[in-house]
Parts: C-alpha cells; sequence; structure tokens
C-alpha cells in the first residue's frame, strides 16, 4: 500500500466515508440553517457556494489536514519559485510568471527571466495596436481585417475558448478564425471566401513540430502563394508563436515575426504567453492584460488565503474527497452562460492531460484514483440531455455550475429563467424527491396499486448529488482571468495530493509515432503491411477507397 493511502488522514477520511453512510444533505441542511453561509467563500469576484457537497465540518477538516500533510503549500511555493517540479522534463514550471505583475524578479537557471516576459508582452502590445490602428498592412496595402489562427491542444484551446468567453469585448473590424483539426475540412472551411491580401496567418505552437498545425500553415501558405501573393510576400502575412525559434526561422518564418515561449510554460498553461495573440487581437490589448491581472490577483489569494479559505483548495480536496473516497470517476462542468460554453473543453485538457497519470513521485504505481474525466457542456442545454443520468444514474457525478449574474445584452426575463435553471439543478440534485413524495402526487390519478407504486419508483429522484455554484457579478476579462487560474490551482494541488507530475504528458507520444508509422503506408499503397491484423486491415478499407 503507497504512503499516501497509508497516511493518517487518508484513514480518517476513508473511516469518514464509512460513517456519512445513509446520511443525506437534505437532512444536513434541515438541521444546520447556518450550513450554505458557514460553507461559502470569495475571492477575486468569484463567489463560491459549496453548501451542497456530501461533507460535514469534520471531513472539510480531515481534507485540510490531508493537504497539509501532504505539503500542498510547500509545493505551491516551489512551483511560484521556479524550482524544478516538472522532473521527468528537468523543467520549472512557471505559467504564473508571465503574469507577475509583482516586480518583483522570477529565477530560472539562475537568470530572472521577467526582462523578457515583459519584452514579449510589449511586443504584444504593439503588434496588436499596429493591426487594429491599421498600420500593419498586407502586400497590397490592404488592412489585415482576417486573421487565421493555427494551432492545436493549448496552442488553440485557450486562445478560441477565451476569445469566445468575450465576445462582448471583441474588436470592430478584426475577424479571427481557429484552425486544429488536420482534417483538409477544417483549414478549407476556413479560408474559403478569405481575402489573402487581408489575411494574417498566426501559427501557434511551442514544439513547432505538431503534425496538425505544421500540416495546416503549410496549406495555408499554398492557398496565398495560389491566390496571387510570392514568397517574398508571407513575411507580411505570416506569424509564429513557438519555443523553438530555429524551426520556425527553417519553415520560413522570418525572426521578427517568431515570438518567443519558454519551455518553462506547459502548453495547457499557456495562454498567458504570446499563444494568447489571438486573444489580444479578438478583444485588444488592454483587455488582454485584465485577463493576465485577473490570474495574478487568483494566484495571490492561491499563495496567502489559509486553506480553508483558499478557493483552488477547497474545489480540490472536494474533487479528492469524490474521486478517493466516494468513487467518482468523473466531474461534470455546467456553465450557465452561452459564451463560457467552451470552458468545459478548457478545463478537459488542463485537468485530464496534467493529472490523467498512473505514476507518483520517481516510478511509483498508485494504488489509488487520480484524475477524473472532465466533461460538459453549456446550461441549460443539458438538462435536456445528460441531466437525467446525473439524477437517477447509477455513478455518482460531481458538478460545477457556473453562472454570471449580470450578462450582456440583459434580458432580465431570459436571465432570471438562466439563474432559475441552475439554481433549480442543484437543488434537485441535493433534495432530490423521496419515493413517499412520488407515491403522494400519484393519488386520485385513477392508478391500481401496483402502478402507482411502480410509477412512484422509476419517479423517485434519490438527491444527495454534489454540486458547487460559481457565482460573479459578470464574465469580464478580469473576472475570466481569476476563474481560469482557479482551476490551474485546482489541478496543481490535486497534483500534489496524488503525487504526481502535472506537467508532463508522455502519454500523448505514441499514438504521434504509430500515427506515423501508418500515414508512411497510406501514402504509399504498395508499401507492405505488418501491423497487427486489425490495423491492416483498416489501411486496406481506406487503401480500397482512396484508389
Ligand atoms: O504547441 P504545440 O507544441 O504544437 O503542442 C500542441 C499540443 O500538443 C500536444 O498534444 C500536447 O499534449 C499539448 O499539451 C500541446 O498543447
Amino acid at each position: 500500500m503507497t504512503a499516501l493511502r497509508q497516511s493518517p488522514h487518508w484513514q480518517q477520511l476513508t473511516s469518514l466515508a464509512h460513517s456519512l453512510e445513509g446520511q443525506h444533505m437534505r437532512d444536513w441542511f434541515a438541521t444546520d440553517p447556518q450550513r450554505t453561509e458557514r460553507l461559502s467563500a470569495s475571492a477575486c469576484g468569484i463567489h463560491l457556494d459549496y453548501s451542497k457537497n456530501r461533507v460535514t465540518d469534520e471531513v472539510l477538516s480531515a481534507l485540510y489536514d490531508l493537504a497539509r500533510e501532504q505539503g500542498v503549500e510547500a509545493k505551491r511555493d516551489a512551483m511560484f519559485s521556479g524550482d524544478i517540479i516538472n522532473h521527468t522534463e528537468q523543467r520549472a514550471v512557471l505559467h504564473t510568471a508571465l503574469r507577475n505583475f509583482s516586480g518583483k524578479p522570477v529565477m530560472v537557471d539562475g537568470q530572472d527571466v521577467m526582462p523578457e516576459v515583459l519584452a514579449t508582452q510589449d511586443k504584444i502590445r504593439d503588434f496588436t495596436h499596429s493591426i487594429h490602428q491599421g498600420k500593419r498592412l498586407g502586400y497590397t496595402g490592404k488592412p489585415l481585417t482576417h486573421i487565421v489562427a493555427v494551432g492545436i491542444g493549448g496552442s488553440f484551446l485557450g486562445p478560441k475558448i477565451m476569445s469566445e468567453a468575450l465576445k462582448p469585448y471583441w474588436v470592430d473590424g478584426v475577424n479571427v478564425h481557429y484552425v486544429a483539426n488536420v482534417d483538409g475540412c477544417h483549414i478549407h472551411d476556413v479560408l474559403a471566401g478569405l481575402d489573402h491580401e487581408q489575411t494574417l496567418v498566426v501559427m501557434s505552437s511551442k514544439s513547432f513540430s505538431t503534425q496538425e498545425t505544421l500540416q495546416n500553415t503549410l496549406t495555408a501558405k499554398e492557398w496565398f502563394l495560389s491566390a496571387g501573393g510570392s514568397q517574398q510576400d508571407i513575411a507580411k502575412h505570416f506569424i509564429a508563436i513557438s519555443s523553438n525559434i530555429s524551426a520556425a526561422t527553417e519553415f520560413g518564418m522570418a525572426e521578427d515575426n517568431i515570438f518567443p515561449m519558454w519551455d518553462w510554460v506547459g502548453g495547457r498553461y499557456s495562454l498567458w504567453s504570446a499563444i494568447g495573440l489571438p486573444i489580444a487581437l479578438t478583444i485588444g490589448y488592454d483587455n488582454y492584460r485584465a485577463l493576465l491581472e485577473g490570474a495574478f490577483e487568483m494566484d495571490n489569494h492561491f499563495c496567502s488565503a489559509p486553506l480553508e479559505q483558499n478557493l483552488p483548495v477547497i474545489m480540490a480536496m472536494l474533487g479528492v474527497w469524490y474521486v478517493n473516497f466516494q468513487h467518482a470517476q468523473s466531474h461534470v462542468l455546467l456553465p450557465y452562460y452561452h459564451y463560457l460554453r467552451g470552458f468545459p473543453a478548457y478545463v478537459q485538457q488542463l485537468d485530464m492531460e496534467s493529472n490523467g497519470k498512473r505514476i507518483a513521485g520517481s516510478a511509483e504505481t498508485v494504488d489509488y484514483a487520480t484524475g477524473p474525466v472532465i466533461w460538459g457542456s453549456e446550461g441549460t442545454n443539458g438538462q435536456h440531455s445528460f441531466h437525467q443520468l446525473i439524477h437517477q444514474g447509477q455513478v455518482l457525478i460531481p458538478a460545477d455550475f457556473m453562472l454570471p449574474l449580470n450578462v450582456p445584452n440583459q434580458n432580465d426575463t431570459h436571465h432570471a429563467m438562466l439563474a432559475s435553471n441552475c439554481f433549480g439543478q442543484t437543488q434537485a440534485l441535493m433534495q432530490g424527491k423521496t419515493y413517499d413524495e412520488c407515491y403522494a402526487d400519484l393519488d386520485g390519478k385513477g392508478l391500481d396499486e401496483d402502478t402507482r407504486h411502480s410509477l412512484a419508483m422509476h419517479k423517485t429522484m434519490p438527491g444527495n448529488k454534489p454540486s458547487n455554484t460559481l457565482l460573479f457579478n459578470q464574465l469580464d476579462p478580469k473576472t475570466l482571468g481569476s476563474l481560469v487560474a482557479l482551476y490551474e490551482h485546482k489541478v496543481f494541488v490535486q497534483g500534489a495530493i496524488w503525487g504526481v507530475n502535472s506537467f508532463d504528458q508522455w502519454g500523448v507520444e505514441l499514438g504521434k509515432v504509430l500515427g506515423n508509422a501508418v500515414l508512411a503506408k497510406l501514402t504509399d499503397s504498395d508499401a507492405p503491411l505488418d501491423f497487427d491484423a486489425s490495423t491492416n486491415h483498416l489501411i486496406n478499407a481506406f487503401r480500397n477507397a482512396n484508389q
């Protein structure tokens, strides 16, 4: 048994989980009028009501003791200090440096990285202004009004989803289009109808070796040249964001058109770097800066608030409770705000690529659950599809609801309906509806006893289903920055408890290598097939369909 599972507070939580069996949140609310006042916390404009969770004060206390026991605060400080915590890649983890407005240095290998970070922010600012002010023009002198942002994973999700979430802040006259998938349909549909003379391609790839991004950029280059552009015009219409400067220049990117990023910033943590340039182009540099400032405020909260009032710690430890002591295997995000509809997908990469691991420390195979499946979609849509299973299914799925209390284009009727659905769902999940209540509802319906009993059984809602509700006044850039940093630090705390390396992603490598070997057989139809029978069979099917 691993040391974690033998730890005193893990053992205490295991016995507490047994002692809570048969108890129901409904009863805790009935006997404890101060429950919600006590189990709520606020920071950076975000209010967290976590009272609809299957926890008592004793459970919460044991969870915070577990966090202390596992050295979460010291591990946090090590991250912010630039220690080499990504030990399998021998790298520091310093996405926090990208939004460090403290004026203090951040040291990596004995060198303060802040001057380069700040210089890059200035480069982003100046470039953004040059586009918005019509100073940077295409090769025929036309303004660049269409931005094609090419990237995938962390080089796509952050820019796209943050831009989508901040639609009320979009700058007029600049249209940003995102391309990620190597499926040619995507780049084809984006480029169709664009005027190459007014199009800027922003190629984002930290490694500058990702197949999809390279191919999409090549296709965009071919499109530009076939539309009338020439090789010397490329520099006016193609820029790159990468940590691999040599590969970018070899690809044909002009050195001055390359925005740097650094190895100590993970892809899924990189929207705060120049990877965020499409965001700045979409909402303007000042709003992009506010996004970073919101994250900085959450960093300060995470580094200073007592664990019991620390939003990332509270959410992280509740997640540990469900994953490790309540057998939950997934966690659903339900943003009740149309513009935040992409947020579950963003957190999906952030969480699952960070904590979807099975080795702790240097080489120990874990004997406990680690990262859950993260999924979700905008409310109220989910209520008409998967909420059924969350209410009456056989698996426990903790939920994070989030709602802005004010929205742009405010329509009081619509917004009240949205909020009432959000709050009503958390209430239904918590209190459910008993058999007796369902049975009584069926009185006077002319049903025989067996039918009435059966229907009451099918209508019973067990309740005791946990949820967090996050409220914020409005989703402005600063609040969004704080919200994203909140989830980044939640993921960090859980990784620290489980002892996994939340900052590498070796699991994505094998598929890429095998995919390239298959590609060679698809592009050479005479090449002998020496894979497993299924893969050979699939390759033959593709060959036959594309003869
Ligand atoms: O930015 P790139 O180097 O092109 O990488 C893009 C993506 O590729 C990989 O799949 C990683 O798992 C992601 O974390 C990364 O964001």
